[in-house]
């Protein structure tokens, strides 16, 4: 094969800027991540990985060098801080001169294996996770995006459904008569005496968290807290054991969204490797055609 033209070394003939960010979009690429058992598993993921271009002289950047160095990281080391420092650190070496900041976005759905509340099933959650990485002026900062689901009962409903009990119960009992515990008992497992019932929604926890340096990237353990928190996480294998314990849940995890995001709050402030976060949590109201909504941060704003 002759000579090939490499255009993107050709000094411009005119000047032209600087650029902030080139690079590619969209990558296919496989990553391999901690699954939180131990374990290392592999996921699909699409790459954005970006440099700036500081040299007016110089009219592009060499992509290949971005991808290659790219597939040699993320396909073969686990999801790690150290790992995509190193990356961004490589992707500048391969652009000397020509860049000094960097940039990496990979977006995967880990698929994580659930267990039931309480029969001995189990089933699939799969989480959208975006992890942005960047190197340059300001050092090296690390980010995650993920979302966790879950549903949660009005606590105002609730309140307004048990008055409704009650009134009810003092009419089919009325007070100048002797209570029959087999009546009592046989009213409160009946719909006629439990007449009214709170309104649930699902709802979505939407989280950004930037890791302070040399902190672990533990996606999944991050998920079980902030489950753990919300207490009723949406479910996968459910049989009317699990569902009557999801109830259990619920009942026990009266939530306004601004409850979860401060029970949310207490769990990525309690965290010393967390830096900085926001949180969005929405509660797809099936009271209202609208959604009720609620966003606490520490450190990144709106
Ligand atoms: N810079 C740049 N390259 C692009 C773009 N779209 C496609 N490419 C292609 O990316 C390919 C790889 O570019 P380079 O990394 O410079 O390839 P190379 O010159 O063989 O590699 P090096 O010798 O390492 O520079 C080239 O064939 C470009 O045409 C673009 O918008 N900008």
């Amino acid at each position: 094969m002759g000579l090939m033209p490499d255009i993107a070394i050709h000094p411009q003939q005119q000047l032209g800027n600087t650029l902030d960010a080139v690079g590619m979009q969209g990558i296919e690429m496989p990553v391999l991540f901690d699954a939180g058992d131990g374990t290392l598993q592999r996921a699909s993921a699409k790459v954005d990985a970006f440099v700036n271009l500081v040299r007016k002289d110089q009219r592009g950047i060499h992509m290949s060098r971005l991808y290659l160095l790219i597939d040699e990281f993320l396909g073969r080391q686990a999801l790690e801080a150290g790992m995509l420092a190193s990356l961004l650190q490589a992707l500048l070496d391969s652009h000397r001169d020509l860049a000094d900041q960097a940039r990496i976005a990979i977006h995967f759905q880990p698929l994580i294996r659930r267990r039931a509340l309480r029969s001995g099933n189990s089933g699939w959650r799969s989480y959208p996770v975006s992890i942005e990485a960047s190197l340059g002026h300001e050092g090296f900062r690390l980010e995650l995006g993920t979302q966790v689901l879950y549903s949660s009962t009005c606590p105002a409903s609730a309140a307004l459904s048990r008055q409704l009990i009650q009134r009810q119960f003092a009419q089919d009992f009325p007070a100048d008569q002797p209570l029959e515990h087999d009546t009592v008992l046989a009213w409160l497992g009946g719909e006629t005496g439990i007449v009214a019932t709170p309104h649930a929604q699902r709802s979505v926890a939407r989280l950004r968290v930037g890791f302070a340096s040399g902190a672990p990237l533990n996606v999944i353990s991050l998920l079980d807290r902030v489950e753990a928190a919300l207490g009723t996480p949406v479910q996968t294998a459910v049989k009317r054991e699990d569902e009557q314990a999801f109830a259990l849940a619920n009942g026990g995890n009266l939530m306004f969204c601004e409850d979860a995001a401060r029970r949310i709050h207490r769990v990525l402030d309690a965290d010393g490797s967390i830096e900085d976060f926001h949180v969005r949590v929405e509660h797809w109201e099936s009271l209202h055609p609208h959604d009720a909504v609620a966003c606490v941060s520490k450190g990144i704003a709106l």
